[in-house]
């Protein structure tokens, strides 16, 4: 469930005035999602969805969070579109968070992605990637190869509950992409978790990209890696060589890798599966018992993290040169 806050009709009208979002015909807690409270609501101008930001996001980061949705909107990318207050604000308050009204996008994510939902979603990152210069606010990753150590000494102590030598492997993998992270590779605004929750299709064409929420400046070719874990994995573990083949070629159609960024995407890989592994397992062993959350499995990203270690050529992606 992502609904940590609940909200009162009388409230939600009050909060709804300070915009030109006509009047309130209904509204429900949207399931889905695990960081804020979402609610889709219908209003006489049509639906929108009203975000209530929880704990685990900085209020700090809000205008970047919603200034890039707008920014990337403005420059054709489809993207949910922060609505202004009547004062120009993009943020408000409601029950005691801090709230936005963001537009409805249109779509279903998909639960069984094929290569050809693939080639889209490499394309529409690499949009995303161009539509973001010149965004003029920064945010660091936080979640990044110096966020993973600190993350990582919060879970170590209990890791081999989840699996016997993991504490040892980890710290292994961890100290081997501390020392080998590449810093010289091109940077930008990079979504950082475009999963295939948040990423919209109507039939097989890509609608929209959703929840910036992790958003920052950091290496572009970490968000491909990020994405080849995300989408370009079976259940049963293994890697499918023609998604990723159609992710690549989708996401250079718009931006060519260059051949640093090619040469380093077996480390960005291991780098992107170990953050996903952290706070999975951070998550796995916090969360308390009967917490109304989906806990995701960390396992998951163990296995590809060991995938990535055997890799020893781009063109094992798929990346062909
Ligand atoms: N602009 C939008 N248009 C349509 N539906 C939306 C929109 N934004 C959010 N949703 C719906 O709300 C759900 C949760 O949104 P979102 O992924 O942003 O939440 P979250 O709590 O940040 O989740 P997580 O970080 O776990 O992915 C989405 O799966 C989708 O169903
Ligand atoms: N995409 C993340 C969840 C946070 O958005 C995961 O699968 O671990």
């Amino acid at each position: 469930m992502a609904v940590y806050t609940d909200i009162t009709e009388d409230d939600l009208s009050r909060f709804l005035a300070a915009y030109d979002a006509g009047t309130l015909l209904s509204y429900k807690g949207i399931a889905e999602g695990v960081e804020n409270s979402n609610f889709l609501l219908h209003t006489t101008k049509g639906a929108l969805i009203l975000t209530l930001y929880e704990k685990r996001v900085d209020p700090n980061d809000l205008p970047f969070f919603l200034g890039l949705m707008h920014h990337l909107a403005e420059r054709g990318l489809s993207c949910p579109l922060p609505l202004p207050r009547s004062d120009g604000a993009l943020l408000g308050e409601l029950s005691g968070r801090p709230a936005a009204v963001i537009s409805f996008l249109e779509g279903m994510w998909l639960r069984k992605p094929a290569a050809k939902h693939c080639r889209e979603v490499g394309r529409a990152l690499a949009e995303m990637h161009l539509a973001g210069e010149g965004f003029a606010i920064t945010r660091p990753n936080a979640l990044s190869v110096g966020g993973w150590r600190p993350l990582w000494e919060k879970s170590a102590a209990r890791a081999d509950e989840v699996e016997q030598g993991l504490e040892d492997e980890i710290a292994g993998e961890l100290a081997a992409l501390e020392t080998g992270w590449p810093k010289a590779l091109p940077t930008g605004v990079i979504h950082a978790d475009l999963f295939p929750d948040n990423v919209f299709f109507i039939g097989d064409e890509l609608s929209g990209l959703i929840d910036f929420y992790f958003a920052c400046n950091d290496l572009l070719a970490y968000d491909v890696a990020i994405c080849l874990n995300a989408w370009c994995f079976e259940k049963d573990g293994s890697f499918n060589l023609t998604k990723g083949m159609a992710l690549l070629a989708g996401y250079e159609s718009v931006r060519p890798l260059s051949d640093a960024e090619a040469a380093a995407l077996p480390l960005l890989s291991r780098g992107a599966a170990l953050r996903f592994f952290l706070t999975r397992l951070y998550d796995w062993l916090m969360t308390p018992p009967g917490a109304l959350v989906v806990k995701k499995d960390p396992l998951e990203y163990l296995r590809k993290s060991r995938f990535h270690r055997q890799v020893r050529n781009p063109a094992e992606y798929g990346l062909s040169r």
